[in-house]
């Protein structure tokens, strides 16, 4: 038997910094969301644990036993007091370290599958333990983040939109990017019930930034490049880094113009999608 679990990138819409724990995590005040490009994260029964990948960036992983899916199994196994022995496969379709949380998206279908085939849920703290995006990830619905990832709240009711995510082909590291953010932290954003139009989300949302845009660009100034060439797209309603970068987004009005944009973004190492 065969159980396969879509992995959905995960994009913050707005992404702020709000103090810093004593153990040097950092709070967070963020709208995520779940468009639909992921990667696939399928199981079969096996005689012990393994892990193969495939797919556009195969190549930019190894499937060891640090793997996020190999790690998820191995918690959720401990947690239960018994070994998963499951053949994962991966189909790898999201550019790896690049801010829209491929690797916590991989570890929360793992988890889900499991918890699917053992029929029970996933214990709490488990998905944390992972990764701050884990938690989130597990849901895969829009959420409002805060916590260090862990607290998971309604978001605003969303309009339709539609949405172009671009990775400039660098891959960039989460903590190297929270260390190189300096400055004040930000007061959590003041978001409505809802929006009845893209438009209407994207003046509210260019109030809020992300705070970990200016430290990446510093880091990889390609990522200024992305985002201008987003802006530059008929039509874009805004444009913004997601997590620690290097993924950037724009808002559009409607999946068509989006999927517009997507071709007049293409460039030669680019990863480019629209939605
Ligand atoms: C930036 C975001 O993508 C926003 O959604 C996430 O907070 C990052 O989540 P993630 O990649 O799952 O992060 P983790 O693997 O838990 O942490 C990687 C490193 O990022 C830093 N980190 C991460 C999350 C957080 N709230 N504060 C942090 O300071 C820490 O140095 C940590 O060691
Ligand atoms: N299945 C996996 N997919 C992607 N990365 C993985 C996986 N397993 C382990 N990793 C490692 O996790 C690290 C972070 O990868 P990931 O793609 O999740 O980053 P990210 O998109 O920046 O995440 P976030 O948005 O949560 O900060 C990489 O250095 C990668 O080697």
């Amino acid at each position: 038997m065969k159980l396969t679990e879509f992995a959905p990138a995960k994009v913050n819409l707005h992404l702020l910094v709000t103090g810093r724990r004593p153990d040097g995590y950092h709070l967070l005040d963020s709208l995520v969301v779940f468009p639909p490009v992921g990667d696939d994260v399928s199981m079969t029964i096996a005689d012990r644990a393994s892990l193969t990948i495939a797919g556009p960036f195969a190549g930019s992983l190894t499937a060891d036993p640090d793997n996020l899916i190999l790690r998820a199994a191995r918690r959720f196994g401990d947690a239960r007091q018994c070994t998963a022995p499951y053949a994962f496969h991966l189909i790898k379709s999201l550019p790896v370290a690049s801010g829209i949380g491929g690797g916590s998206a991989d570890a929360a279908a793992a988890l889900r599958l499991l918890a699917r085939i053992w029929a029970c849920e996933v214990p709490d703290g488990l998905a944390l333990g992972l990764g701050a995006d884990v938690p989130a990830c597990l849901a895969s619905t829009p959420a409002r983040m805060g916590g260090i990832g862990e607290v998971l709240e309604p978001a605003p009711d969303l309009p339709p939109y539609g949405m172009v995510l671009v990775n400039p082909g660098v891959a960039v590291s989460t903590p190297a990017i929270f260390k190189a953010r300096h400055g004040a932290f930000s007061p959590p954003a003041l978001l409505p019930r809802g929006w009845n139009s893209a438009a209407a989300m994207a003046r509210d949302l260019a109030r809020f930034g992300n705070d970990l845009e200016a430290p990446a660009i510093g880091l990889q100034p390609v990522i200024g490049d992305a985002l201008a060439a987003i802006r530059d797209q008929p039509d874009c309603l805004l444009s913004r880094m997601s997590g620690s970068g290097a993924t950037c987004f724009g808002l559009f009005p409607t999946v068509a113009h989006a999927k517009r944009a997507a071709i007049g973004l293409r460039r030669e190492g680019w990863w480019v999608w629209g939605g």
